[in-house]
């Protein structure tokens, strides 16, 4: 049962605490739910262990951002370790490896140094714009496809020019079966329940699955490593982040297991995350018009007809700087975050979270806050203008201070170390989309628009809208010829990360330019 002193939490039954009702699918709705009946920070136990659920920025902030020395780690993971021996950085532990796997993202990943990447993501941007303008029914595929590239690119140094490119197919099923192998419920509570560990592996399918993906992964990512090797042997430097981190590998404390699982860990995080966003913003473009078109209107009085946006550009466009925040607040691409863990026990507004305790950020709610104090008018909609009217988005009168602008990325000591580059890919994105394109609803054969659902979610931690059909057209024929010519001028760009390419890949780079002429 629940101990003394714990936030309060929904009644438990024995053995299992509440075990039986943690949510395994889109956990937030459920969160959302008992936060209304129990409040802005409330409790659950799965057996003995203790799960706190904030969905208060004030609690979100004082917990996970002012008191990050005592709420950095992670739950432990007994099935995540079989798989990555506790080097996975998205789920390692509060340990000396993380530490030094942080330290390692934390020197190259800042503002300043992912600005030479610029390049990259902004020739992958515009192949993006060129493959929508070419096929724009497989719009959702090229925008993971563009996501994969430029992470890639930029973490290994080798582009994927097309989605059939054999290494999307390679890693996306990698990634997938790992993803649900982790997910909740997917394997018998080995945590909460830690005798299960000793079932031998001929009874338990789930010992044999963890083996299985794990090789999976490290022959991707241990591979990719390995190239890059490879090619500073042969001095071919081409400026990648992983081939930094190889030269520097014994000053930043790096051994070959955590080198490996490190750059995969990023490869995992920095690709459906950053294609989940952009799928986002179109589908709320379509669902509110009326916004696309203050966004085009914004777009065209400062960037026009006769050339593409550049990162720039931004500055003198708060409408468009509003679409972007309020992407991020309207879909969060973490609902609920990754989970943090306690190192100590921690006391807050009269309650005790004792050492240990995994606390969830309930972001998709708290940014809308509707149970603690309603910080936003209309919160279901997609708004921008309330990023004009107050800074935080807040309606007036209200002090929206805790909501940290970068709250989509997490907090405090965990908070996302690729949060600079994915923020470029945003920028660069959001304005190219707006300036090339009207997204409107699809038309079926009998000629009635098809709807577009903006609640159909993909299950899963970081989420993104499931496939949907939308009409997308370029906006003018002046701006169609721009987006060839800059595909064209890409060219140079590309080549410097076109290493290892298959005979199918060089053919569609080479017939892709030959087309854009
Ligand atoms: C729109 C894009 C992205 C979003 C919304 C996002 C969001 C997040 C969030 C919410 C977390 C958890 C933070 C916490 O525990 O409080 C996280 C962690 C992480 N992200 Fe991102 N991320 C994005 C892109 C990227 C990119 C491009 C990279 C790498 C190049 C990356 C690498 C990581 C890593 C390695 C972690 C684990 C950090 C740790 O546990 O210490 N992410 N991200």
């Amino acid at each position: 049962s629940r101990e003394k002193g714990l936030p309060p939490g929904p009644p438990t039954v024995p053995i299992l605490g509440n075990a039986h009702i943690f949510p395994t699918k889109f956990p937030h709705y459920r969160f959302t739910e008992w936060a209304r009946k129990y409040g802005g920070l409330f409790s659950l136990k799965i057996g003995k262990d203790t799960v706190v659920v904030l969905t208060d920025a004030a609690a979100v902030r004082e917990l996970l951002h002012k008191r990050s020395s005592t709420t950095a780690d992670r739950p432990p993971t007994y099935v995540g370790d079989l798989v990555t021996d506790g080097l996975h950085m998205v789920h390692a532990r509060f340990t000396p490896a993380w530490k030094a796997e942080r330290r390692a993202s934390a020197v190259i990943l800042t503002p300043l140094a992912i600005s030479q990447h610029l390049p990259i993501q902004r020739a992958e941007a515009t192949q993006l714009l060129h493959d929508i303008l070419h096929s724009p029914q497989s719009f959702y595929t090229d925008m993971q496809r563009y996501s994969i590239s430029v992470i890639y690119s930029v973490l290994h140094g080798r582009r994927v020019p097309r989605y059939e490119t054999e290494e999307v197919a390679a890693f996306m099923n990698a990634m997938h079966a790992w993803n649900a192998l982790m997910e909740p419920g997917s394997t018998p509570p080995v945590d909460a329940i830690p005798v299960l560990k000793l079932i031998p592996e001929r009874w338990a399918k789930w010992k044999r699955d963890c083996k299985e993906i794990r090789n999976l992964l490290r022959a991707r990512y241990f591979g990719l490593v390995e190239e890059i090797r490879e090619r500073i042997r042969r001095n071919q430097h081409n400026g990648s982040y992983m081939e930094k981190v190889l030269e520097r590998q014994a000053e930043l404390g790096m051994d070959e297991e955590m080198t490996g699982w490190f750059g995969g860990a990023l490869l995992e995080a920095g690709t459906h995350t950053t294609s989940a966003y952009i799928q986002s913003l179109v589908l709320a473009l379509i669902a509110y018009p009326e916004a696309q078109k203050k966004g085009h209107e914004e777009i065209d009085r400062v960037v026009g007809e006769d050339r593409m946006p550049t990162l720039e550009d931004l500055e003198q466009m708060p409408y468009i700087r509003a679409i972007i925040s309020e992407t991020h607040r309207f879909r969060p691409v973490t609902p609920v975050g990754v989970p943090h863990a306690t190192l100590s026990p921690e006391e807050y507004q009269g309650y005790i979270i004792p050492k240990g305790t995994t606390i969830f950020a309930n972001i998709c709610e708290f940014i809308r806050a509707t149970i603690v104090q309603a910080l936003y008018d209309r919160p279901e909609d997609f708004i921008p203008e309330r990023y004009l009217l107050s800074e935080n988005g807040t309606r007036f009168g209200v002090d929206g201070s805790n909501l940290k602008p970068t709250f989509p990325f997490g907090f405090g000591r965990r908070i996302c170390p690729g949060m600079y580059l994915a923020q470029n890919s945003i920028n660069i994105n959001v304005m190219n989309l707006l300036w090339a394109f009207n997204f409107e609803h699809d038309i079926d054969t009998k000629g009635n628009l098809v709807p577009v659902d903006i609640f159909a979610y993909e299950q899963g931690s970081g989420t993104a809208p499931e496939p949907f059909k939308c009409r997308i057209t370029p906006r003018t024929v002046a701006k169609a010829r721009i987006i060839e010519q800059e595909f064209l001028e890409a060219a140079d760009t590309f080549s410097k990360f076109e290493v290892g390419l298959s005979p199918e890949d060089k053919e569609f780079v080479a017939r892709s330019r030959a087309h854009a002429l």
